[in-house]
């Protein structure tokens, strides 16, 4: 191949990668993959500049707008950095730094490269007036609404902490790796194919048009960038990153307290060690540190690269990989029947940890991979918290490998696995008889979401079901006090799901037994939609259970409705509406739904007659303190219900806003104030209505 060839051919392959990335919020190849053809580019490029095409990705930052959204332009353009993985390229950037101020001593200030989207965030007389994504760098999209429901950014900066006029604030928008894994969690609890990793899930929630749909994942952000016009006379507020960094702070921002001043290059490389391990404890994904030059005028004197400033760079680290023997694997059945291979690994340390199970998704996955038992892998910590198997080492290979043979039957009870039209995992068909289904669907039933039986955990299910005492769920509200009363079993070190090396003893003493039927009959208590979801019907996940209960308001209509009513249900497609009908067809499920009734569980709820006008306002908290220019006390709390907000009685850390108006209450302010709540005006509260 030519070097023009290449160069046409790489170019078309980044572009199409980045276009994956940006818009459709997935990586067809690893970050270190794309950076080394990156690389290989530029270098190309570099030897033969004839040959650039004019849509080359190495002169422009990788997103672009989506016609999705409003654009917006960039007061000023929202750049990438240049990034290496090696410290030779981290001295070659320093001399080149030093080189650029003729020798002048330089700082830098060390920040954790946080792994998620670009924000930017115009505040104009301390009001959130724009929140963007980069873009192109030049425009963006105007996702303002969606930004609004991040918590820690704040909506209004109190005029006594005197923040500029006019200035904008970048930060990385985030997936916080708990509220990754408990989404992932509810998926897979419900059927739902699980999220890739955080960065893209973050990235993928940024862009939904239903703010509500966004606001139920608690995103975060970390600011790492202030940006405003200098005054008339030429002089800027800050004249370091570093003050920069303690203003935002001081006005409410979240900063992430990880940055550090360095005084040279040797202590930049200090910081990398540092964190380079330790980053796997901070609650978000990292891949790197970013290095700044802290003074503003060295950083103007350097200046800017079409695509990134000179007075930074990213070093990345290589995701944290090691080689050990595949010595096994387990095939665990989940909730809904699907089969998950879990590699068994002999144990070996990983970023701090002693690593000895690891994820190989499924059977695609195995052949993708082409391992076989006894191979040495390689294992990966990525942005996820569980390791993956990403490779075999070849080289490693002995006689003693043996092909993996995916099993057909299902390895808890021997019922044929079958795999549906369209779906990566093979899953087992004996919904109601195969032992860790039957598990997991007590585990989904007394779920706090569910009929908050909390009290009965998983140990205690175990035991009840080896006992016989019960078969379904609905076993649960016919035990007695005799029943239970001193049931004990000792389990050995190492026989559940999680290897805590320790014997587990369950054991059912009276205030135990106590607990538990006291809470199974509150649990009769539960609304109907908390009982829809307790059933465990696939896909129909607690936000669904909610829809068809508004819709239907009891389980009879809901019963016997058919595939186009239910599709027609707000937020019910054809997929759970096919879900819901098949589940119902099957004589045993109706057997179940009538001894849940007869034991007294809530069937009916309140169908929900008046329209809603919109949900923009769904699950956020309001309390309104003074008097108003455009609304009575009672048609803001009109408004408030009728798009889907809902009204608190009293400052508290509940509260999401506080809008103020004419001759406000100060307790109730200065409340506010103190707990962080944001406080918003009646125009501010009329803005919210109209996104
Ligand atoms: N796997 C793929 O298919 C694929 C495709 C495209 C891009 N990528 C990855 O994305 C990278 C390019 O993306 P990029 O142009 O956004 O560059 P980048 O992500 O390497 O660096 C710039 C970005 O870093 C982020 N950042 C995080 N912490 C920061 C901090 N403390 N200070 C300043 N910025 C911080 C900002 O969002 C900023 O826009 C590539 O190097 C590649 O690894 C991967
Ligand atoms: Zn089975």
């Amino acid at each position: 191949m030519t070097p023009q060839q290449r160069i046409a051919e790489l170019t078309e392959r980044l572009n199409h990668y980045n276009y994956q990335y940006y818009q459709n919020s997935t990586s067809e190849v690893d970050d270190f993959t794309f950076d080394k053809l990156l690389d290989e580019l530029t270098s190309l490029e570099k030897q033969h500049p004839e040959y650039r095409q004019a849509d080359s990705p190495t002169q422009r930052v990788g997103g672009t707008v989506s016609k999705d959204f409003a654009t917006v332009y960039h007061r000023f353009p929202m750049l990438s950095l240049g990034n290496t993985y090696s410290e030779e390229e981290l001295v070659e950037f320093d001399t080149r730094v030093r080189k650029g101020l003729d020798g002048a001593d330089v700082e830098y200030i060390c920040e954790l490269k946080f792994d998620g989207v670009a924000l930017s965030m115009t505040y104009e007389n301390g009001v959130l007036v724009q929140g963007a994504t980069r873009g192109d760098g030049v425009r963006g999209d105007d996702i303002t609404h969606n930004i609004r429901t991040i918590r820690t950014v704040p909506l209004r900066i109190p005029a006594a902490l005197n923040p500029p006029a006019l200035f904008e604030v970048r930060g990385e928008g985030f997936l916080p790796l708990a509220e990754f894994e408990r989404i992932n969690k509810e998926r897979e609890d419900i059927g739902e194919p699980l999220l890739a990793n955080p960065r893209n899930a973050a990235s993928g929630t940024f862009k939904q048009q239903d703010s509500t749909a966004v606001a139920k994942r608690r995103l975060d952000c970390y600011l790492y960038s202030f940006l405003s016009e200098p005054a008339p006379d030429g002089t800027s507020l800050f004249n370091t990153h570093e003050e920069s960094l303690v203003a935002m702070k001081t006005w409410g921002f979240n900063v992430s307290p990880t940055w550090k001043k360095c005084a040279d290059i040797r202590e930049v490389m200090l910081y990398i060690n540092e964190w380079e391990t330790k980053r796997f404890d901070l609650p978000l994904g990292t891949d790197g540190i970013v290095i700044k030059v802290n003074r503003y005028d060295q950083q103007q004197e350097l200046g800017y690269t079409a695509k990134s400033p000179r007075w930074a760079i990213a070093f990345k680290y290589k995701a944290m990989a090691a080689s050990t023997t595949l010595n096994a694997i387990n095939y665990q059945v989940g909730r809904t029947g699907a089969v998950t291979p879990v590699a068994l690994l002999t144990p070996v340390l990983l970023a701090g940890t002693v690593v000895k199970r690891a994820s190989l998704h499924n059977a695609n996955e195995i052949a993708r991979l082409g391992v076989m038992l006894h191979d040495t892998v390689f294992i990966e910590k990525g942005g996820e918290i569980i390791p993956k198997v990403t490779g075999v080492d070849l080289s490693k290979r002995t006689g003693q490998t043996e092909p993996i043979t995916y099993p057909t039957e299902c390895p808890a009870c021997g019922t044929p696995l079958v795999r549906r039209e369209g779906e990566a995992h093979f899953y087992c068909t004996n919904t109601n008889g195969c032992p860790p289904q039957r598990q997991a669907r007590f585990e989904h039933f007394i779920q706090r979401r569910a009929m908050n039986i909390e009290s009965l955990g998983e140990g205690k299910i175990q035991l009840l079901i080896e006992r016989g005492l019960v078969q379904t769920p609905a076993d649960l509200y016919d035990l007695t006090n005799a029943d239970l009363l001193g049931l004990e079993k000792a389990y050995p070190a190492d026989s559940g799901p999680e290897e805590t090396g320790k014997v587990r003893v369950v054991k059912f003493g009276q205030k135990t037994v106590d607990n538990i039927l006291t809470a199974i009959d509150r649990s009769k208590g539960q609304s109907f939609a908390n009982v829809l979801f307790a059933l465990g019907i696939r896909y129909v996940g607690n936000t669904t259970a909610e829809r068809l209960s508004d819709y239907f308001g009891n389980i009879d209509e809901l019963m016997n409705a058919s595939l186009e009513i239910l599709a027609n249900v707000p937020d019910v497609g054809p997929r759970i509406a096919q879900s819901l009908v098949e589940w119902f067809s099957e004589a045993d499920n109706r057997l179940y739904v009538e001894r849940l009734r007869a034991a007294g569980l809530t069937m009916v709820g309140e169908r929900k007659v008046v329209e809603a006008l919109s949900d923009t306002l769904a699950g956020k908290t309001f309390l309104y303190t003074g008097t108003f220019v455009n609304y009575s006390r009672e048609q803001l709390e009109a408004e408030i219900a009728a798009h889907g907000g809902k009204l608190l009685s009293g400052v508290s850390k509940k509260l999401n806003y506080l809008i103020v108006g004419e001759n406000a209450g100060p307790s109730k302010v200065s409340k506010a104030q103190q707990l962080g709540v944001s406080m918003i005006s009646e125009d501010e509260f009329s803005a919210m209505l109209n996104v």
